[in-house]
């Protein structure tokens, strides 16, 4: 039986450490300020940006919010968003995704500035991940290496199989393990003999969003298995890309869906709101 790694205690963990150091930056008269920017009113958004707003409150980071209405056109929200590069007193900047289909998401999100990019989703941030320089780190994927680093194993030499290929967690989440000295494999929808490639993995990370389609036959024994999928089962019930009552019974650790790796996205992100604030200072 595999040993679960708690997202919830480790997320819990990493807010308590930057507690302390945002009530030292504090002293020094530095309030990290991180800008919430909600559009619409889904409702799956409407609580990832209250559970956002909470963990600023918990680190004792400032937050603004911005919930503007669903109709809000293009140029309504760059204004915000310039105004918000413009604005010094604010370290970080937050658009909660996805926008409404009116709005051109890709061109909000690359106008953040590289500074204030607390979400580490600009071509900068990414570019900087790939070449080892100073930059935000995605949160999903930071959060990732925080799990597996924090559960006392390491990446260097392993194979690393990371399932998924998108911009904001595939990609960078294989750059992330490569970084660690990992052996890093991007299995993805075109892969062929996907179970050949994934019984490789003794870090197999798990990013596609479809409902447990990570069974225990794709798995090596005594794996490490992080599943960073949030789907709805046949039940309507919440459930990761991998089969969790499955796979527990072969893996060595695994990261369960709810409590493992989406706690640690929010953790993440007050991470590169104190470290945003940092930086400024350092300039
Ligand atoms: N600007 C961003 N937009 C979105 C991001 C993001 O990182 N930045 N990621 C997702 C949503 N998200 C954060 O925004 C997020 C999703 C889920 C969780 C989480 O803790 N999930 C819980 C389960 C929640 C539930 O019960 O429904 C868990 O896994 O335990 C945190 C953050 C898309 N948009
Ligand atoms: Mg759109």
């Amino acid at each position: 039986m595999a040993v679960l790694i708690d997202g919830k205690v480790i997320s819990t963990k990493i807010k308590e450490e930057l507690k302390q150091e945002v009530t030292e930056m504090k002293a020094q008269g530095i309030t990290p300020c991180l800008a919430v920017i909600l559009v619409g009113d889904d409702s799956a958004s409407a609580i990832y940006v209250r559970n956002k707003k909470r963990a600023c409150e918990y680190v004792g980071i400032e937050s603004r919010s911005y919930e503007l209405p669903e109709d809000t056109t293009q140029e309504e929200l760059e204004k915000l968003v310039t105004s918000l590069n413009e604005d010094e007193n604010v370290d970080g900047i937050l658009v909660q995704l996805p926008l409404p289909g009116q709005i051109d998401e890709e061109k909000i999100t690359t106008m953040i500035s590289p500074k204030k990019d607390v979400d580490g989703f600009l071509a900068d941030s990414i570019g900087a991940l790939c070449l080892g320089t100073e930059g935000f780190r995605s949160c999903t994927p930071a959060g990732v290496i925080e799990l597996i680093r924090r559960s006392g194993y390491s990446i260097e030499g392993k194979e690393c199989v990371v399932v998924g290929r998108s911009n904001h967690v595939g990609k960078p989440m294989a750059l992330l393990l490569l970084q660690e000295n990992g052996t890093v494999t991007i299995a993805h929808s075109r892969t062929k003999n996907l179970g050949e490639i994934t019984r490789r993995a003794d870090i197999l990370v798990a990013a596609v969003g479809k409902a447990k389609i990570i069974k225990a036959c794709d798995v090596k024994e005594g794996a490490i298995v992080i599943d960073v999928g949030m789907n709805r089962d046949e039940n309507g019930k919440l459930c990761g890309d991998v089969d969790f009552e499955q796979v527990k019974e072969k893996a060595e650790a695994i990261t369960p869906v709810p409590g493992g790796v989406g706690p640690m996205t929010i953790a993440m992100l007050m991470n590169n709101c104190v470290e945003a604030a940092r930086k400024k200072r350092r300039e």
